[in-house]
């Protein structure tokens, strides 16, 4: 059992396991993070589900859970045209296999209408018996031709509203500042001040937020 009711909040007595196959989610979510959850990774290809963001989520961090036996944080992170009434959505990931940043520009091609948002669902859950929490975070933009470095998915051709570089194009600290990704993790954060969990792990002894 990770968490138990404490006098002033619930104890949780492992780190935080962010589960993810990708590498760039973790170097992101660790940054953004810093040291405001004690956090540990653990690389594992989760299925890739279908249906509406916020219930793959909370399915990830149920399947995470169970692997892990203690406390989850999962993330699924869609790209979703507005033209297309929301697709490529969470299919985003074999379109990019398949078809490649220029492909899906041209899906656009016959389409005025190049608005897009970046939609991340982060899910939480304490425990393999705990009901997930999700966090959503959106950040509005647009489809443009590729441009900037190509390291991370789609980040070359998401131009967020506001701004005349892609994500790509950013340096990281200012994506960090804008992104879906950090919106959500903000919303964790919180979550993580109010709930008042007590963290009494092996490495932190006592370590309250
Ligand atoms: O193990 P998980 O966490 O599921 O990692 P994943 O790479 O499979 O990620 P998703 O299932 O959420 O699929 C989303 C797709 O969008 C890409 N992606 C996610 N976040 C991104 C971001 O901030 N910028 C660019 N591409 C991103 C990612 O590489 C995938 O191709
Ligand atoms: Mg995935």
């Amino acid at each position: 059992m990770a968490a138990a009711k404490a006098a002033s909040g619930v104890v949780v007595s492992r780190p935080v396991t962010f589960v993810t196959g990708n590498a760039k989610k973790l170097e992101e979510v660790r940054t953004i993070l810093g040291q405001s959850i004690p956090f540990q990774s653990l690389k594992i290809d989760l299925p890739e589900l279908q249906g509406e963001p916020d219930e793959i989520s909370k399915e990830k961090a149920r399947l995470a859970a169970a692997e892990v036996k203690g406390p989850v944080l999962v993330e699924d992170t869609c790209l979703c045209f507005n033209a297309l009434k929301g697709l490529p959505g969470n299919c985003l990931k074999w379109f990019l296999q398949k078809i490649g940043h220029e492909g899906l520009n041209n899906l656009l091609m016959a389409y005025e209408d190049k608005s897009a948002y970046a939609l991340c669902a982060l899910s939480f859950a304490l425990g393999p018996d705990a009901e997930p929490i999700t966090f959503l975070g959106k950040t509005m933009g647009k489809i443009v031709a590729a441009r900037g470095p190509n390291d991370f998915g789609w980040d070359p051709i998401f131009e967020p509203d506001g701004y005349d570089q892609t994500y790509a194009e950013m340096p990281k600290d200012e994506k960090n500042k804008i992104s879906h990704r950090s919106k959500a993790l903000d919303l964790v954060k919180s979550h993580f001040v109010e709930a008042e969990y007590i963290f009494e792990t092996n490495d932190s002894k006592k370590s309250e937020l």
